[in-house]
């Protein structure tokens, strides 16, 4: 055994990991046992990682799977195409709950987010367990759940942007300059444990096969559930933290209340699969290239 030790968090989700400096050259013994802690725990925390610069995150990454570009729409870091840059000065608003890049048939396997500069107060993030989400919703819902599709995009709801600044309308453009559309299970079978996870978030805008209020209605009735309190966890960053979350399981958010204080995170995406639903139908690509998203060589 490794000398890693690992803490859950909160009651459902999250551990802290202590006992390893995050590089490159992890042994693969320890690879292995933070990635078991990732797939138990949805989201896993390592303090003190100051060391880390955007190659050596990579790097990291890397051990977990492969990463891909930096963002379907969005360029990555000046000099690392795998690195998004979520500095909050540039008009980030990524303030909804969310599963990440869902509007792509392969929406990553995991996230590595890495605290650049945090505020001394304000700007958590929250993840939320769509494992336990699920399982706790009664019998009569899970059914219908286990049923139903729905269509994911990145075409960007401009009404949101009223009273944005210019800043935020660019990254807005940029962000849907390609629009995809995605439709998915909206129960996905995790690949690698087996369990059933629900698949929606922000990106996730009608249900296949129903009325658009219809399909609103139960769309923010199942985010009700899955954004419970009771499935979450916070993390109040310090600078040179990192989270690493399982994207097939999870939705996360910013607290977005930091005002003009700078905030900056580096985030690297593992490559995912396409998801497969209750009744083994996988997701379809309605829309955009999501070849555009390949992983590429680190
Ligand atoms: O800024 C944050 O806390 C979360 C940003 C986010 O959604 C992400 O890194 O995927
Ligand atoms: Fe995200």
């Amino acid at each position: 055994m490794s000398s890693l030790s690992i803490a859950p968090v909160a009651g459902r989700i999250g551990a802290q990991i202590t006992g390893v400096r995050l590089g490159g050259d992890l042994p693969a013994d320890v690879v292995a046992e933070i990635r078991q802690a990732l797939l138990r725990h949805k989201v896993i925390f390592f303090r003190g990682q100051e060391h880390l610069d955007e190659q050596s995150q990579v790097a990291f990454a890397t051990l977990l799977g492969e990463p891909t570009t930096a963002h379907p729409t969005v360029p990555g870091l000046d000099g690392n195409t795998h690195v998004l840059d979520l500095d909050y000065r540039n008009g980030q608003k990524v303030d909804r709950w969310h599963t990440d890049v869902t509007f792509v048939d392969r929406p990553p396997l995991a996230s590595v987010l890495r605290a650049v500069t945090v505020p001394d107060a304000g700007g958590d993030t929250l993840w939320t367990n769509t494992v336990t989400a699920y399982e706790h919703l009664p019998a009569e819902l899970r059914d219908l759940l286990d049923r139903l599709r729905a269509v994911h995009t990145n075409a960007y709801d401009y009404a949101r942007l009223a009273g944005a600044d210019d800043q935020a309308r660019k990254y807005a453009e940029v962000f849907a300059s390609t629009v995809f559309e995605t439709e998915h299970p909206v129960v996905r079978v995790h690949p690698e444990t087996g369990e059933r996870s629900i698949l929606l978030g922000d990106f996730a805008k009608r249900l296949v096969g129903l009325s658009s209020s219809t399909s609103a209605g139960l769309l923010r009735l199942i985010q009700e559930h899955v954004t419970e309190v009771e499935n979450t966890v916070r993390w109040r960053w310090a600078p040179g933290d990192v989270a690493v979350w399982d994207n097939r399981a999870t939705q996360h958010r910013v607290v977005h209340d930091f005002g003009d204080q700078p905030r900056r995170l580096h985030r690297v995406t593992i490559a995912g699969d396409v998801p497969v639903g209750v009744d083994g139908r996988p997701s379809v690509a309605l829309a955009g290239d999501a070849a555009a998203y390949s992983p590429i060589a680190a």
